[in-house]
């Protein structure tokens, strides 16, 4: 069986017939199908008479939608819609952007994660298992995909899914969520991508005793056999697919940034947890910045939670304010790093390398407050004595932004920016409305999962989503329109400004980051600026020009019935 898209007559071409048809959710448009292409299909017979329109569909599918009890039932069905007719998924998704998102994605897919093995009805994506490397080929292949045919890997190991911890095989999920909303954000083709899961084994007991679980049942690969397999992964779908973005989603914090730092520089590569995080975060400080007036470079940043996000957060903030006028030694102390020792400091025993850059100098806080059951200087007495301005949150520890915290925080600046952006909802370090509470009105927020807006003595908030879904879909558009060979620094700049310059948060209760209703336009605004930025860092193979604008617009992929042909 063959399905190609034809470009010269503008068709998708397919030898599959009948049940082949209905069952490849690529090819799949149930009742949709002309009465022609029933004919030419052999579908005469399997499907029930009437042809019904897109639109049509969309409502149907709306109804069965909103009939679900549950969030995770909702994100059951459509998952099953995704898996029988993406074209319809992908339409009824973008008419319910702001109402489906939560449940396709962040927090929904969380408990969708959890549940895998119970809620499992068809694979989704790719399964590559430690066990067996020698089959990395033969899974990549049976996606059968040619060599031109894949723009875009997602790949998870299921180690640091969200802030929920080892999922194993059930971290399948977030990459097909992140895939979904590179499709609903950015268009980017959906039969040009494949969702990976690395299935090294899980360290969660209670799946490794669920009859149920669909994983590897043992315990995680140590390091050496862990990295054969990556390599293997790499090695083989760069062959496979030389053009193909590999996208690296919820590894666990002994690997994110070790397996970037591996292939950075020699791959087209990007970690969605370290750089897209510190990209859509860099662009709500930057809204912040706007809103407050005061300058980047007098910033100070208190980060709570120094793992795989926190830090990644920090080196753009580092990297930005370095660009204000800043030297990086400047720029590196004015962001202080509290993980669950409390501060870094450079005394501490068992810091990770990426934490080195920011720990303290023991002799700066000789005198300030420990907590001795903490092993060190706990958060309330780190924000009473730098007097942040900024204040992030990528911890996975829910409610740790008490009010103490932000009273005190607030009482040394006007406007304190306040990012609590741990997912899922449950545990963001504090609720919009506390915040708005604690300050008075003042602070400028922006939370890692959708809240709803605040209504706060007279004035409502919007409150800005600071999700990494802001950047990765732009950034892998422009990305690919540009033909970039790497994901350089100078392209999460890029795409992070973009986001900033699409927000106006001016004006009482404005948020500080584009809505999701402004999703589709501000990926399209990062795209383009993503392949300036590539063809600027020397990066783009296709020309970046002034028609750069046109270009990315033209490679939107929508989600309509294109012509179809038997062949
Ligand atoms: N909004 C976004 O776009 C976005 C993107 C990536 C990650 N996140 C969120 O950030 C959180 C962390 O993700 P990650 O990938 O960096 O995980 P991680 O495991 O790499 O990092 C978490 C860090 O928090 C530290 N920590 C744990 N308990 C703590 C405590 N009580 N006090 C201070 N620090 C503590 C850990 O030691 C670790 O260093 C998750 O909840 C995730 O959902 C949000
Ligand atoms: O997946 C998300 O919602 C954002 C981020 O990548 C995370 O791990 O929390
Ligand atoms: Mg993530």
């Amino acid at each position: 069986m063959t399905t190609q898209w034809n470009a010269a007559e503008g068709r998708i071409e397919t030898t599959a017939r009948g049940r082949g048809v209905l069952s490849r959710p690529r090819l799949n448009r149930g009742t949709a199908f002309t009465r022609e292409e029933r004919e030419e299909l052999g579908l005469v017979g399997l499907v029930p008479p009437a042809v019904l329109t897109l639109d049509q569909q969309a409502r149907r599918a709306y109804q069965q939608y909103t009939a679900q009890p549950t969030d995770l039932a909702r994100n059951v069905y459509l998952t099953a819609l995704h898996d029988r007719n993406e074209v319809l998924f992908f339409r009824l998704l973008g008419d319910h952007l702001d109402e489906m998102l939560p449940i396709v994605y962040t927090p929904t897919v969380g408990r969708a994660i959890e549940r895998y093995s119970y809620e499992y009805r068809r694979p989704g994506g790719v399964y590559l298992s430690v066990d067996a490397p020698e089959d990395v080929e033969r899974a990549l292949r049976a996606a059968e995909l040619g060599p031109d045919d894949v723009d875009l890997i997602v790949a998870t190991d299921g180690e640091a899914i969200l802030g929920i911890g080892d999922w194993g095989v059930g971290g399948i999920d977030i990459a097909v969520g992140k895939l979904a909303v590179y499709t609903a954000a950015a268009g980017i083709d959906p039969g040009r991508t494949l969702a990976v899961m690395l299935d090294v084994g899980t360290n969660r007991q209670e799946l490794l005793d669920d009859p149920l679980y669909l994983g590897n049942r043992h315990p995680r690969a140590d390091r050496e056999a862990y990295d054969a397999f990556v390599d293997a992964y790499v090695t083989t779908a760069r062959r496979l697919f030389p053009r193909a973005l590999l996208h690296w989603e919820d590894f666990g914090p002994a690997n994110a940034r070790r397996v970037l730092d591996r292939y950075r520089e020699r791959e087209f590569t990007f970690n969605d947890d370290i750089q897209g995080t510190g990209a859509v975060n860099l662009a709500a400080v930057l809204s912040g910045v706007r809103a407050s007036g005061v300058p980047l470079r007098e910033h100070r940043v208190v980060i709570l939670g120094a793992g795989t996000a926190g830090v990644g957060v920090a080196d753009q903030l580092r990297d930005a304010m370095a660009a204000d006028g800043l030297s990086t030694e400047e720029a590196t102390a004015r962001i202080y790093g509290v993980d669950r020792h409390g501060l870094l400091t450079r005394d501490q025993d068992g810091l990770r390398d990426f934490q080195v850059r920011y720990a303290r100098p023991a002799a700066e806080v000789a005198g300030w407050r420990r907590d001795e059951a903490l092993g060190g200087v706990p958060l309330a007495e780190v924000v009473a004595r730098v007097r942040p301005t900024v204040l992030i949150g990528t911890s996975g520890q829910g409610g740790a932004f008490t009010e103490e915290v932000v009273r005190t925080m607030a009482a040394h600046t006007d406007r304190p920016i306040i990012l609590p952006m741990s997912n899922p909802t449950r545990l963001a370090e504090a609720t919009p409305a506390d915040v708005l509470a604690w300050t008075g009105g003042r602070a400028l927020i922006a939370t890692g999962s959708p809240f709803a807006p605040v209504e706060h003595e007279g004035v409502t908030y919007r409150i800005g989503q600071a999700n990494n879904a802001l950047v990765f879909p732009g950034l892998g558009l422009g990305a690919i329109v540009a033909g970039a060979s790497r994901i350089t620094d100078g392209m999460l700049a890029a795409a992070a400004h973009a986001v900033a310059d699409h927000t106006d948060p001016d004006g009482p209760g404005a948020a500080i980051l584009p809505l999701t209703d402004q999703l589709h336009e501000t990926s399209v605004a990062v795209a383009v600026a993503v392949a300036r930025a590539a063809a600027a860092d020397g990066v783009a193979r296709e020309t970046v020009d002034d028609g750069i604008g046109d270009r990315v617009r033209a490679a939107v992929w929508h989600p309509v019935y294109r012509p179809l042909k038997a062949v």
